[in-house]
């Protein structure tokens, strides 16, 4: 994984989308330039049994034509049965030792609130870190309260060799100061979910500079 990978990583599961099947939506961000994705099917109404492995394996072969690495969200077991290329995990998941160790070098992901947790993603050599939700989410039903760029801006300074991305409330009109803080990458569900365009959404959010 290079920090470019982090660019715009996409997000998504059945819960997501509404007007479109679900796999239609992510070969058109794949198509447009998405440079990650994730798999996160949760909530109520997610698949389960067959028809979620089924699902996961459907968008892990539309990542594998596109060239895409294709993480798995929680799910250790689905990932290591499908041989996902990483797997995310949050705090209250499971302890990132335990992960590590289970996964080998696949890549991992740690969300991270606090300088400890960041400290302990470091030790088992994590990746990467998801740090959010920096503004309001709809995405998340149980996201913890907005940080605003803040403490992305602290762990950017004081690890700067950290790759990270930045999730929560991201989307075209706010992208750049995400960027500006010094987040690699922006991870977005619904500013590609619910756009009415998804290439020019993917096109505007690829071509975001720091600068
Ligand atoms: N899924 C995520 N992906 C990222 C990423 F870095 F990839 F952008 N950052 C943060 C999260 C949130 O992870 P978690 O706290 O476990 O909640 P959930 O399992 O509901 O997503
Ligand atoms: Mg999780």
């Amino acid at each position: 994984m290079n920090n470019h990978d982090l660019k715009l990583y996409f997000i998504m599961g059945s819960a997501n989308v509404h007007k479109r099947p679900p796999l239609e939506v992510l070969e058109e961000a794949l198509q447009s330039g998405i440079t990650m994705f994730q798999f996160r099917e949760k909530g109520p109404d997610a698949l389960t049994g067959q028809a979620y492995e089924i699902f996961a394996q459907s968008c892990q072969k539309l990542c594998k034509q596109y060239h895409i690495p294709f993480i798995v969200n929680d799910d250790i077991e689905l990932a290591l049965k499908l041989g996902a290329d990483g797997i995310h995990i949050g705090q209250d998941d499971f302890p990132v030792a335990v992960i590590r160790e289970k996964i080998g070098d696949m890549l991992l992901g740690v969300s991270v609130h606090t300088k400890d947790e960041v400290h302990t993603a470091l030790q088992y050599a994590a990746d990467y870190v998801g740090i959010g939700p920096i503004f309001a989410t709809t995405s998340k039903s149980d996201a913890k309260p907005p940080s605003g760029t803040e403490f992305l801006q602290q762990v950017r300074s004081e690890h700067p060799d950290l790759p990270i991305v930045a999730i929560g409330g991201i989307d075209e009109s706010n992208a750049q100061l995400v960027f500006k803080a010094g987040a690699h990458g922006i991870a977005v569900i619904s500013a590609i979910c619910e756009s009415v365009n998804i290439k020019d959404t993917v096109l505007t959010l690829t071509s975001i500079q720091p600068s």
